[in-house]
């Protein structure tokens, strides 16, 4: 009999938290940074290489795995975590994001959102029902309401109408959610950077009572202590017994100050994506491996790492094979970014569990100027 969907906290320190989600998957050590695996591959990597680097969860995407190769064949062929060999947790976005940021012709309606594929034209609907149905599908362990998010900058009528519009459309995935034990819906925050409508949203939604709560509409442009600021207004309206995730962040520093703010889960295309073009994230800062001041160099990225891609290979080594477009280079820097990434979510749990987050991040930060000296 699987357990149903829970949220534990273990330890505080300030407003950052560290605690435990436990899914039909398993479990998810929070802070948790989530691998984006948007077509059912976290790009460049095995799911085995995945997990050792500590990942509890991978993001899937409705909007693109709607339109290839199909939720209903993913159904047939057992579910996402075995049609891509990830039996841990998943976690799917609700696909309203990709078709603002992706498809063509898109028209939204109170109704939901219809748009032609990116790939090859083909027509499609998306609604708050469908959204939730191919998440279903796939075999999502937590699932996203659909929701409308806005670029920033913008007009406070048009930030208002989509905060509003998503709240309606939470009314409606939650109820077409049809998960199980151990599989959760989670609401998504929206207002834009516009204080009083953060709070609105934010409410309404805990009025709902999700078992999770998402912030969205950052990480769209805006400065960063735009951002901040945001966190500061919402997070407070929050329940603390409930995961929270800052979608779509972020930078290394962005996962630093957003814990300290009270924020549980993060996923960004930064070190995957960065990785496929020869940008490593290390304890010393972003090094640009395509520079030829790497082109002698005989250390490894950083020889402390458990991660062979960071351990076993030198920089030398690395920038040959970004400068000769070699596939391999995305394999190991995309590797050794997301190991990085798994390693500071680690030391910032247990940072938290001592109660010395702040040094902590201090720490880390000095190590990130260490590379520009
Ligand atoms: C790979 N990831 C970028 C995809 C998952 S997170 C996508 C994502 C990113 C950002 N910044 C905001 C939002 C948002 O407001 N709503 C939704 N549904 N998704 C969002």
């Amino acid at each position: 009999m699987t357990e149903p969907f829970s949220f534990t906290v273990h330890a505080t320190d300030g407003a950052a938290r560290t605690g435990t989600i436990r899914t039909a998957h398993g479990d998810v050590a929070t802070p948790a940074f989530m691998a984006v695996g948007t077509a059912a591959t976290v790009k460049a990597m095995q799911m085995r290489d995945v997990r050792e680097t500590g990942t509890d969860v991978v993001l899937g995407n409705t909007y693109h795995l709607m339109l290839r190769p199909g939720a209903e064949r993913v159904a047939e062929l057992g579910g996402l975590h075995k049609f891509s060999n990830w039996p841990h947790t998943i976690l799917t976005d609700s696909g309203g994001f990709q078709v603002m940021s992706l498809a063509k012709l898109r028209k939204v309606t109170e109704h939901g959102v219809t748009f032609q594929s990116h790939i090859d034209g083909s027509k499609h609907v998306l609604t708050p029902e469908r959204s939730m149905e191919i998440q279903a599908l796939l075999g999502s362990d937590i699932q996203m309401q659909f929701d409308e998010c806005v670029d920033l900058p913008n007009g406070r009528d048009e930030i208002d109408r989509a905060m509003r519009l998503s709240l309606r459309w939470a009314e409606r995935s939650k109820a077409a959610f049809q998960g199980g034990p151990g599989q959760a819906v989670f609401a998504i925050v929206q207002g834009g950077d516009i204080a009083d409508l953060r709070v609105e949203s934010a409410r309404a939604l805990v009025k709902m009572d999700f078992p999770g709560y998402a912030i969205g509409g950052l990480a769209v442009g805006e400065p960063q202590e735009v951002m901040a600021r945001m966190l500061d207004v919402t997070v407070p309206e929050l329940p603390s017994n409930r995961p929270r995730y800052l979608m779509g962040v972020g930078t290394p520093d962005d996962l630093l100050l957003s814990i300290e703010r009270g924020i549980d889960m993060f996923d960004c295309v930064m070190p995957t994506r960065a990785g496929r073009h020869g940008l490593a994230y290390t304890r010393f800062g972003r090094i640009n491996l395509k520079n030829a001041r790497h082109a002698n160099d005989p250390t490894p990225l950083d020889p402390e790492s458990n991660c062979p891609a960071a351990r076993d290979y030198s920089r030398a080594y690395l920038h040959h094979l970004v400068r000769s477009g070699e596939l391999l280079a995305m394999t190991l820097i995309t590797w050794a970014n997301l190991a990085y990434y798994q390693s500071l979510m680690a030391g910032a749990r247990t940072a938290i569990r001592e109660g010395r987050f702040a040094d902590y991040a201090a720490e880390a930060r000095a190590g990130w100027a260490r590379e520009r000296e």
